[in-house]
C-alpha cells in the first residue's frame, strides 16, 4: 500500500490541536515536531536488521542493528524544517539533504530554488518531509531531484495531505510510500487544503 493514513490516537489529539487557528507558533512548531517523529515511527517500521556480536554485562550477546547506508531526511524549505527535528530525534544520525520549493502563488507551480544532497543518496533510505501536500507538484518536484541524483528508496511524511496531491504524487511515482497524518476533504481556489492547517510555513516561522 503506497498511502498510509497514521490513524493512532496521539496523532489525531496533536493534529487536531494544530487546526486550530490562534495556536502559538511555538506550540504549532512543537507539535509539527512531535507528529512528525511519530510518523517517522511509523515509516521505519520495515527497516532491515543485522545481528552482530555484543560484550554485554554478562558476556557476548546476540545484538541487533540497523542494516546498511541508512536514512537522508529531506526537509523541503521552508515549511519541512519543522518535521526534521521529529526525524532526527529518532534517527539522530540521519544525513540532510535540503530542498527548497515555493509555490507560486498563481499557478500553483513549484519553484525550485535550492539543492543540496548527501553525497550518497544512491545508498540511502529518503524520508522527505514537509507538513503540506496540497497540489503534489512540491513532492513530485523533489522526488524527481532524488531520483535524478541515484535515489532509489523514498518515502514522504506530511502531516495533512489532499486527495488530489496524494493522486497526483502516486500516478507520477507509484514507488513511493507516502505516510501522513490526515487525508482531509479538498483543495480551495487559492491550492490550500481543506480543513488543513493553513499556511504551514507561515505557523512554523511565525511569518503569519
Ligand atoms: O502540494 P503543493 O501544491 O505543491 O503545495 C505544498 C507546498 O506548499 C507549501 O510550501 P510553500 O510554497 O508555501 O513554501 P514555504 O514552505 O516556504 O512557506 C508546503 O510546505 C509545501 O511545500
Ligand atoms: O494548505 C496548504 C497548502 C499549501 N501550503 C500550505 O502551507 N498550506
Ligand atoms: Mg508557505
Amino acid at each position: 500500500m503506497s498511502v498510509n493514513e497514521i490513524t493512532h490516537p496521539l496523532i489525531r489529539h496533536k493534529l487536531s490541536i494544530m487546526r486550530s487557528a490562534d495556536l502559538s507558533t511555538r506550540s504549532f512548531r512543537q507539535l509539527a515536531a512531535e507528529v512528525g517523529a511519530l510518523l517517522t515511527y511509523e515509516a521505519t517500521k520495515d527497516m532491515e536488521l543485522e545481528s552482530y556480536e555484543l560484550e554485554g554485562w554478562c558476556g557476548p550477546i546476540q545484538a541487533e542493528r540497523i542494516k546498511g547506508k541508512k536514512v537522508t531526511v529531506v526537509p523541503i524549505l521552508r515549511a519541512g524544517i519543522g518535521m526534521m527535528d521529529g526525524v532526527l530525534q529518532l534517527i539522530p544520525s540521519a544525513r540532510i539533504s535540503v530542498v527548497g520549493l515555493y509555490r507560486n502563488e498563481e499557478t500553483l507551480e513549484p519553484v525550485p530554488y535550492f539543492e543540496k544532497l548527501c553525497k550518497d543518496i544512491d545508498q540511502r533510505l529518503a524520508l522527505i518531509v514537509d507538513p503540506m501536500l496540497a497540489t503534489g507538484g512540491s513532492m513530485i518536484a523533489t522526488i524527481d531531484m532524488l531520483k535524478k541524483a541515484g535515489c532509489k528508496h523514498i518515502k514522504t511524511l506530511v502531516l495533512v495531505a489532499a486527495p488530489e496531491g496524494i493522486a497526483k504524487v502516486v500516478e507520477a511515482h507509484p514507488d513511493v510510500e507516502i505516510f501522513t497524518a490526515a487525508i482531509d476533504d479538498c483543495l480551495n481556489e487559492q491550492g490550500y487544503i481543506l480543513p488543513g492547517l493553513g499556511d504551514a510555513g507561515d505557523k512554523i516561522f511565525g511569518t503569519r
